[in-house]
């Protein structure tokens, strides 16, 4: 019997269609090569556009859609010149993760050649780990508050739930636990200073001793971003608040090459969406140069997470491909200092796929 999952596809804004489309071209590529899955493919408009059009970013239909799917593509969205009245940006990605419940913003970062990062003396696969971010509340947990610009202060709260912060770190535990490389988490907080995070790390602990094979750790996140640029080698899998891991993923991601190269997963115990941690990228959209890897790996983590024998080997497949099309590093988009356009390198991308599937 064949197994059908069903994929929402959101574009979303700038570079966001043009990556997705690139990903998607290459979900198709790969259904004919698998036994017994098949791909259903359902697009929908959200984010500023359709803000512009209809007055809401995401509408109804689309929002049903997510939830009735077995997972959502996502570009990108938001456009840093088009906001709400209350002056914050069109952000419907928020809304999703709030909505869906997606709790774990699981990013992984991966060098795939020397050339790409800005440190020395790092090869292929030395820089590797996850960063696990708690996604529905923390330091955003204050987003709905509105600025009264005649004030004289405006405040934010933060949240820490015990069950947002047990939920997240148990995630952090069984990803480790499933990488099987150095298997240690490390918990990246501020519990020197903030009692939100002497809770966390609190619970944080707790859920760390269902957990003995795995070390753990705790790390000041002032601390981190200094190791994650002078030993990023010493990370597995890190887990931490809503706003820390936003700010130290693209750290991160400028380790390995840029936003271009950092994939990430926003994962619900119903729904997940699969979308790059990088934005619109409106200084380059249109221009048919941005570089769709990050939007392919995750694509990758879907059919990872799609938990089925087929969708795996074609994950392990389709990472290979970009791991082989990356290993010539002139095979590179503008922002990594090459010259191939968007489609230029899914061509080689989709090539490279035919192999590594047979
Ligand atoms: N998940 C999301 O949808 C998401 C994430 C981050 C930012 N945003 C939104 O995107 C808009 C732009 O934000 P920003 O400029 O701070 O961040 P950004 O990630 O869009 O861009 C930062 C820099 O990285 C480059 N870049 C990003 N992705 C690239 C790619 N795939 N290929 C080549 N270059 C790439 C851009 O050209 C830019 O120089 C804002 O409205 C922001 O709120 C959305
Ligand atoms: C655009 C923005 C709302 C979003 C976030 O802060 O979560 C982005 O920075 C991300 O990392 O996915």
């Amino acid at each position: 019997m064949t197994k059908t999952y069903k994929i929402v596809v959101l574009g979303g804004d700038g570079i966001g269609p043009e990556v997705t489309d690139q990903a998607v071209r290459l979900l198709k590529e790969i259904q004919p090569q698998l036994s017994g899955v098949a791909f259903e493919f359902d697009e929908h408009s959200v984010g500023v556009g359709e803000y512009q059009k209809n007055g809401d970013a995401l509408p109804e239909t689309a929002f049903e859609a997510c939830r009735n799917s077995d997972a959502i593509l996502l570009g990108a969205m938001g456009l840093p010149n088009v906001r709400y009245p209350n002056g914050k940006e069109i952000a419907p990605q928020l809304d999703l993760r709030e909505k869906l419940d997606l709790y774990g913003g699981v990013r992984p970062i991966e060098l795939f050649h020397e050339a790409d990062t800005p440190l020395k003396n790092y090869g292929p696969g030395e820089i590797d780990f996850v960063l696990v971010r708690e996604s529905t509340e923390g330091i955003f947990a204050g987003r709905d508050a509105v600025a009264d610009l005649d004030a004289d202060e405006s405040l934010n709260i933060i949240r820490i739930t015990r069950k947002g912060a047990e939920r997240v770190c148990r995630m952090a535990f069984e990803v480790a636990r499933k990488r099987d490389k150095a298997k240690k988490v490390s918990l990246i907080d501020k519990a020197n200073v903030l009692s939100t995070m002497v809770y966390f790390r609190h619970i944080f602990d707790e859920v760390a001793k269902d957990f003995p094979d795995i070390t753990a750790e705790h790390v000041y996140v002032d601390a981190s971003a200094l190791f994650m640029v002078r030993r990023p080698h010493d990370f597995d899998v890190m887990v931490t608040e809503n706003m820390f891991g936003d700010i130290l993923s693209d750290l991160a991601a400028g380790l390995v090459g840029g936003m271009g190269m950092a994939p990430s997963a926003d994962i619900g115990d119903k729904a997940a969406v699969f979308q790059p941690s990088h934005g619109s990228a409106p200084d380059i959209a249109g221009q048919g140069i941005a570089n769709p890897i990050a939007m392919i790996l995750s694509a990758v983590m879907m059919l990872q997470w799609f938990d089925n024998d087929e969708t795996r080997r074609a994950g392990a497949a389709l990472h290979a491909a970009v791991a082989r099309v990356l290993s010539d590093p002139s095979n590179r988009t503008p922002d990594m200092g090459g010259k191939l356009s968007t489609t230029q390198i899914t061509d080689a991308i989709s090539i490279a796929l035919k192999d590594a599937l047979n």
